[in-house]
């Protein structure tokens, strides 16, 4: 297998789009012009990826034509009409169709390619997939829909290998039935927000007990890291390395208490419920168009009220209580539901809002890139674009994925490769963000060979862990799957009391294959 096998295109390059190019190309995978990029007003994209030698053009059918793996990323509204545009050249027996779109299932895309013999892989990636550090989630059809069909079944399996084998090298994935990939959206892809958030309301407490905003922002982000590092690296359960650092007395736990009497698990655990939710009826109802053409500039004043307003809107330490003493899984189901109902009905009027002042996708190419490169005084919430003529009719084949599905097929998990993520030069008008020339991020070249021994490195590395899983702590109230106590332990608000035991990391058991 070669690169030029399998040449590449990524349609639809916005945000998602932008990183994986990006991404593609420090990982030294492919160079840039080996990778085609396409949007509809392409002017901004040409001045920003085709200067770098990418190949970009508005033609998606020209795009997949050159391509064996053709990556989706347009938003839910805009699937249906870029499918029907290029089915005419879409070969079922050559391509490999990788979908990161939110809420669209594989027969959604099957059926607008006019071809149930596609390879068809969901990919859900996050942005940091352009550091090579995302966590992808893929999935491809259940056997059951082709069974007996040996042909299309091969074709699968191969697409499922290249598609693991470019989602290994720009960070980390696993494989999983497809009816979690909309879980999947909300932990992963959506996920990297909420430890952004974290991570400024964490530099936000550094600023308020003296430091300078720049160097609060380092060392949260550093610690964050630091933090994950030791999860991933160490593979013990987060709990147990939150032991070591709360001395007795000391000044660990009580911040950590207080921040559990303030909701600060159950408000995560109940975000990612809702974006579930939200995520699996994206194509479904497919969101209307924009009215608006307003562009968000949030300047650090603003996102430090936004902040305010959001830490100050948690009610959920009695829920959180509530669930807490509730080992019945099916029952704690139910409690998340209801907080979640509740929690959505505030979050529709938002979200309404929020849809009518989305940016037009005229400007959209420009944003896309800009936020990217920007610096945060001039950060634009994100936001997916649509035209007009994108409002879709509901779609009355999809089927909603339900977020409580659990039923995991893990599949192959590597830690293919730890990027090289230091900051090289910054930018004097800039202190938050690399410099452009950034994104060609220093990383080892692979080729295909090269690939394949750093999969099979990773791949030993992992065996090595494979051990017992040990005990899952829930982190406080309804999330989690370990035991429960009533709460005396109120660090992380849920975990047994005492020491805990090393907790293999799920993901380092797989089988590496
Ligand atoms: N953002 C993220 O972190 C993640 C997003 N996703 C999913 O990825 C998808 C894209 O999200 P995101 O990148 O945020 O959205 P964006 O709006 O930033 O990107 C969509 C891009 O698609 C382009 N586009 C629209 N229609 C066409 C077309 N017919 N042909 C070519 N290009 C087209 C748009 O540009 P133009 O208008 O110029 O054509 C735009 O640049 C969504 O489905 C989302 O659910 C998944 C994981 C993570
Ligand atoms: O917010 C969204 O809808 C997309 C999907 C996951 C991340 N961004």
């Amino acid at each position: 297998m070669t690169t030029e096998q399998h040449s590449i295109s990524v349609l639809g390059c916005g945000n998602i789009g932008l990183s994986i190019a990006h991404g593609l190309v420090n990982s030294g995978l492919y160079k840039s012009n080996q990778i085609i990029l396409t949007k509809r007003n392409t002017e901004s994209l040409e001045k920003s990826m085709g200067s770098k030698g990418f190949q970009v053009t508005a033609d998606n059918n020209l795009a997949v034509k050159k391509s064996k793996v053709v990556i989706v990323c347009v938003t839910p509204a805009q699937l249906d009409s870029l499918l029907e545009s290029i089915r005419s050249v879409i070969n079922p027996k050559y391509h490999v169709v990788i979908s990161v779109v939110s809420g669209a299932s594989i027969d959604d895309i099957s059926v607008k390619l006019g071809s149930s013999g596609v390879a068809i892989v969901r990919a859900m990636p996050n942005t940091a997939i352009q550091y090579c550090q995302s966590m992808t989630c893929l999935a491809v059809r259940g056997t059951h829909h082709v069974a007996g069909r040996a042909e299309i079944e091969e074709r699968k399996d191969q697409a499922l290998a290249i598609s693991e084998k470019i989602f290994n090298v720009l960070g980390n994935c696993i494989v999983l039935k497809e009816e979690q990939i909309v879980p999947a959206t909300a932990l992963c892809a959506c996920g990297i927000a909420f430890f952004f958030r974290a991570i400024r309301a964490a530099s936000q407490g550094g600023i308020e007990i003296g430091f300078h905003a720049e160097d609060a922002i380092k060392i949260a982000a550093q610690t964050a890291k630091g933090a994950a590092t030791l999860v991933l690296e160490g593979g013990y359960h987060p709990e147990y390395e939150i032991d070591k650092v709360t001395t007795p007395m000391g000044c660990t736990i009580a911040g950590l208490n207080q921040m559990e009497h303030n909701g600060f698990s159950s408000a995560m655990i109940k975000g990612i419920v809702t974006s579930a939710e939200k995520a699996a009826s994206l194509y479904s109802k497919k969101q209307p168009a924009p009215s608006t053409t307003t562009h968000h500039h949030h300047a650090p004043q603003a996102h430090q009220q936004d902040s305010a307003s959001t830490t100050t809107t948690s009610t959920t330490s009695t829920a959180n209580n509530n669930t807490e003493s509730k080992s019945n899984n099916k029952r704690r189901t139910r409690n998340q539901n209801k907080s979640t109902r509740n929690q959505q009905q505030q979050q529709t009027t938002e979200s309404n809002n929020t849809q009518q002042e989305k940016p037009d996708s005229n400007n959209n190419d420009q944003s896309h890139e800009q936020q990217q490169e920007q610096a945060p005084e001039q950060h634009q919430p994100s936001t997916a674009s649509s035209e007009n003529n994108e409002q879709q009719p509901q779609q009355p084949q999809q089927q909603q994925q339900s977020h409580q599905n659990n039923n995991s097929r893990r599949g192959k998990s590597n830690n293919s490769r730890r990027s090289n993520t230091k900051k090289e030069q910054e930018d004097p008008n800039n202190p938050w963000k690399k410099q452009e020339n950034n994104h060609q991020h220093p990383a080892p070249v692979y080729d295909v060979n090269s690939v394949d021994e750093a999969l099979a490195k990773a791949r030993s590395r992992n065996t090595h862990q494979q051990n017992g899983r040990g005990n899952r702590r829930g982190g406080s109230g309804d999330g989690g799957g370990g035991r429960r106590h009533n709460g005396n332990n109120s660090r992380g608000g849920g975990g047994e009391g005492g020491r805990r035991q090393p907790h293999q990391h799920q993901h380092q058991q797989q089988e590496a294959n």
